[in-house]
């Protein structure tokens, strides 16, 4: 695996629009900051206390990808550009947040503007460091987030509901809106969020109302090598949170991490049972959770990997380029990336069957290479 993120982003990664964000939420104390650090270096405040973050604060990390090293190889690109994934560093949420508690409002409003929920769960032991609750139980810490997520949505529910009646029986098309509300509400009242009874409900018809738990999970446990390196809790902990993705780091090692060579931090890293930076397992199931995929291309000048949503078509993908080649779309010529290094060239590639012409309607797989012809 390809170090990548062990050199500062490159200009080019700073100008891509990122339009999808993860939004790092957690108890106060839990390692959020110290983790938001080491994804960006950036110097936001990480102190033992309690809400030390107050202004919420945009990471932006390239997402590893060694396929890229093979395409500029077989290219001769001048360089590599990655994927990236963006994280929020949200304030930490306590019991009563739905309430206006601690930083409650401001927090809920920035995990509204967040795509997927990033969840930092602390499960490393240190008695210096203070526990809200008094005490290291990842199951209670998780619950209760849940419990303010739901608590808030619940709010917003009972608020819109009479509303959305008034609407329904002036408007026919209101009235699914409103069949939907009131099972939202029921699965919420059950203490389910709307995300894990997606299946029940239709999120597009609730998508007006911005509500939080129906946004994906992705659950970052922060331990220590105890953790680490016990299996058996990894897979306790993993199975706790199933089927969202969760992640296995140790924040502050991480933010270590980044002031050693090469070989020491992979070092470092096996000490504590990581075979590679948790943060590159992070930035993958981030872009994951946010239901994301890359495809690739190749010329001399770059290698590079686009972001796309995953079904998206070939003139979508091409419109992620520029608009033209989306509005001129004609075809795709289309590799995998697999293909194209077992020929070890796009001609040979092309000599041996493997690249395809394909047209408006084909779905993107990730790892395309692709080519699009267009019309302006
Ligand atoms: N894996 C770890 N092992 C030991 N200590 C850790 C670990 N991760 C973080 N810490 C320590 O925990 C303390 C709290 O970390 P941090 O400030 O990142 O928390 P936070 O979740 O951002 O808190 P707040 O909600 O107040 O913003 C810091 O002293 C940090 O060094
Ligand atoms: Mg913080």
């Amino acid at each position: 695996m390809a170090r990548g993120n062990r050199t500062r982003p490159s200009a080019a990664v700073d100008s891509l629009t990122v339009s999808l964000t993860l939004g790092i939420v957690g108890l106060p104390n839990v390692g959020k900051s110290t983790l938001f650090n080491a994804l960006t270096r950036n110097d936001v405040l990480a102190a033992n206390y309690p809400f030390a973050t107050i202004e919420p604060n945009v990471g932006v990390v390239p997402l590893p990808d060694a396929r890229l090293t093979k395409l500029a190889g077989i290219f001769g690109s001048e360089r590599e550009v990655p994927a990236v994934v963006s994280f929020v560093d949200i304030a930490g949420i306590v019991k009563g947040a739905s309430e206006g508690e601690g930083l409650g409002n401001k927090f809920l409003a920035n995990i509204r503007e967040a795509n997927a929920i990033c969840q930092v769960i602390r499960v490393f032991d240190d008695p210096d460091v203070v526990h809200v609750d008094g005490r290291v139980d990842p199951s209670s810490d998780i619950e209760t987030i849940n419990t303010e997520l739901i608590l808030a949505d619940l709010q917003t529910l009972e608020k819109a509901i009479p509303r959305i009646e008034k609407e329904a029986r002036m408007q026919k098309d209101r009235r699914a809106v409103l069949e939907n509300a009131k099972k939202a509400k029921d699965i919420l009242d059950a203490g389910r969020t709307l995300f894990a009874a997606q299946s029940e409900v239709d999120g597009e018809l609730l998508r007006e109302l911005s509500l939080l738990t129906t946004k994906p999970f992705l659950y970052v446990f922060n331990a220590d090598e105890g953790v680490l390196t016990d299996d058996a809790r990894v897979k306790e902990l993993r199975e706790l949170v199933a089927p969202a993705d969760a992640v296995f780091l140790d924040a502050k090692v991480e933010s270590e991490l980044l002031e050693l060579d090469e070989e020491s931090a992979l070092e470092l890293l096996e000490s504590i049972g990581q075979a590679e930076p948790g943060l590159h397992a992070l930035a993958r199931a981030g872009f994951h959770t946010l239901g994301l995929q890359t495809y690739l291309t190749a010329g001399p000048k770059e290698a590079r990997a686009w972001t796309i949503p995953q079904g998206a078509t070939a003139p979508q993908a091409a419109g992620v380029i520029h608009t033209d080649f989306e509005k001129g779309f004609i075809k795709a010529e289309v590799v995998s990336f697999d293909d194209l290094v077992a020929s070890g060239s796009k001609a040979d590639a092309k000599a041996a069957g493997k690249v395809r012409m394909e047209g408006k309607d084909y779905v993107m797989s990730d790892g395309d290479v692709v080519e699009f012809r267009f019309n302006v």
